[in-house]
């Protein structure tokens, strides 16, 4: 279980991103493996190392009481062989199935359960049971097809056994009539083959069933051996030094793997100082967030490079890089534990002092500390008793305690009202990072809301993958036909 998680947890963004990957499915394959590997492992080989070791002892049994009996017992295995053979065969295609119906299943309940304010608010519970029913439909029939197959298959396996007794059970009285064996020890040798049959018989019934599980457990194979394409502990860097926080994109050509066809960062180039505060701005769809993912490096990109501190970020250790930029997104998903938890999360050594002190700079401390149990209140499944605004807030203290040299905000603002914003804006503005070494942790914010980068050294305004404006607030304004300063007056009409 921990090497299968483990396994699944190393993959690169894009794995995860699959339609087999989505969260159903892997939460499904994880519970079936584990439990049929805990089946073949723990029950099943037992049971097999029994019915092998009683075989053997009964064959020796029975040649030292009449060998002649004991080598018919061997001569008619191949009927057991047969018989077990189509038993497996036929029982392959079965519990892949079953296995496949449940994974789907899994997978929808997940979802529903994950999106069950959209799906009330909808009254849309009809529309996804009747998808699970579909969903199960098909690998029903051709559950009950297999079913008479296999019922088929049992019945013609069992005649092929009752063969090999008649054999031997006729060629017992040919021994006795022929005085090559004693009326006694004829009996006695085909009682200890007959006490073996059942052995025999469970031996080749266990077979298809570890057979069928080892189909099963293909996809968790594949998992384990899965090379991941954007490996996170190579190079191993053992003397990594702090990065300063400059960026680079040269001309960089970008797509998501799951949509190659679409191209969207396209021949993008920008340069960010360390310690400065960069805006990406422009309309939705542009290529905001996926700079961002570039920096994070959730995906390579398909042309070009992505530079921190003059270094390709393929150089770097994915964990100690990835140690020293935070990501606040719009939409932040908090853990099933308490305030505090969350807020330390990834920096577990963290005094209650400097928790306080982040929440404070979050603006989340005064809320906190009404709340009856304050840091130590538990938020619910992925957060789903507070706000939006106190998620953020929650998420911007969590990303505050890491004191990242670089300091990625996706919308992170975008629940807070004014007064909050302006606060959390001002203390990310003033933020140092975890050495104290730059005057401030370098920025870049996305944001639709122009107010939240008036104030930032750098406005970059994206379209189509692209820079089409750069500049200052100020300069950007007074170019009076530029995409800023239409977005501007737009916005500045909508709020007067
Ligand atoms: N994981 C993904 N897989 C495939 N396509 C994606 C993925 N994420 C984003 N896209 C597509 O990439 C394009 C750019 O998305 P991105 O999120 O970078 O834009 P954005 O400028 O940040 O937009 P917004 O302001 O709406 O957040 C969009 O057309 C989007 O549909």
């Amino acid at each position: 279980m921990g090497s299968n998680l483990a396994a699944v947890l190393r993959n690169e963004l894009a794995w995860f991103e699959k339609p087999e990957n989505s969260t159903g499915s892997l939460t499904s394959r994880i519970i079936n493996d584990t439990a049929m590997v805990k089946t073949i492992i723990a029950d099943r080989m037992s049971v097999i190392v029994q019915c092998i070791s009683s075989i053997l002892i009964a064959t020796i049994v029975s040649i030292k009481v009449c060998w002649r009996m004991g080598l018919v017992a061997w001569a008619v295995m191949p009927c057991h062989f047969i018989g077990g053979l189509i038993q497996a065969k036929s029982a392959k295609g079965f519990s892949g199935d079953n296995a496949a119906a449940h994974s789907e299943l899994v997978a929808l309940a997940s979802e529903a359960a994950a999106n069950i304010k959209t799906i009330a608010s909808f009254c849309h519970e009809e529309h996804i049971l009747k998808k699970a029913k579909l969903s199960l439909e098909i690998p029903m029939k051709r559950s009950r097809r297999q079913s008479v197959k296999y019922g088929i298959i049992q019945g013609v396996s069992i005649c092929l056994w009752n063969i090999a007794h008649a054999v031997a059970l006729t060629y017992t009285t040919v021994l006795v009539q022929k005085h090559q064996a004693t009326f006694r020890d004829g009996i006695r040798s085909y009682q200890i083959f007959s006490l073996t049959v059942p052995s025999i018989t469970e031996l080749w019934t266990l077979i298809p069933t570890v057979i069928s599980a080892i189909t099963v457990l293909t996809p968790a194979f594949e998992t384990l051996d899965r090379q991941t394409e954007i490996e996170p502990d190579t190079p191993e860097d053992s003397n990594f030094d702090t990065i300063k926080g400059n960026m680079e994109f040269q001309s960089v050509h970008f797509n998501y793997p799951s949509r190659p066809e679409v191209t969207i960062l396209n021949n993008f180039s920008l340069q960010i100082e360390a310690g400065s505060k960069i805006a990406l701005v422009g309309p939705s769809g542009a290529g905001k967030s996926s700079v961002l993912a570039l920096l994070l490096r959730f995906y390579d990109p398909r042309e070009g490079r992505v530079l921190i501190d003059g270094k390709d970020i393929r150089d770097y250790n994915l964990r100690n890089l990835r140690k020293q930029i935070g990501l606040v997104q719009q939409e932040p998903l908090l853990f099933s534990c308490s305030i505090k938890d969350n807020i330390c999360y990834g920096n577990d050594k963290s005094s209650e002092a400097e928790i306080i002190e982040v929440s404070r700079e979050a603006n989340i401390h005064e809320f906190i500390s009404n709340l009856p149990h304050g840091y130590n209140t538990m938020v619910g499944e992925k957060g789903c008793q507070l706000s939006g605004g106190q998620k953020q807030r929650i998420a911007i203290a969590r990303t505050l305690l890491k004191r990242p040299a670089i300091m990625l905000l996706d919308e992170a603002t975008s629940a807070l009202d004014a007064e909050s914003e302006r606060a959390v804006v001002g203390a990310l503005e003033s933020i140092k990072d975890n050495d104290g070494l730059l005057a401030r942790t370098t920025q870049v914010t996305v944001a639709h809301r122009l107010s939240t980068v008036i104030n930032s050294d750098t406005i970059v305004v994206m379209d189509k993958g692209k820079v089409v404006e750069i500049g200052t607030h100020s300069t950007l304004v007074a170019a009076s036909e530029g995409v800023y300063s239409r977005f501007y007056r737009l916005q500045s009409f909508n709020e007067n």
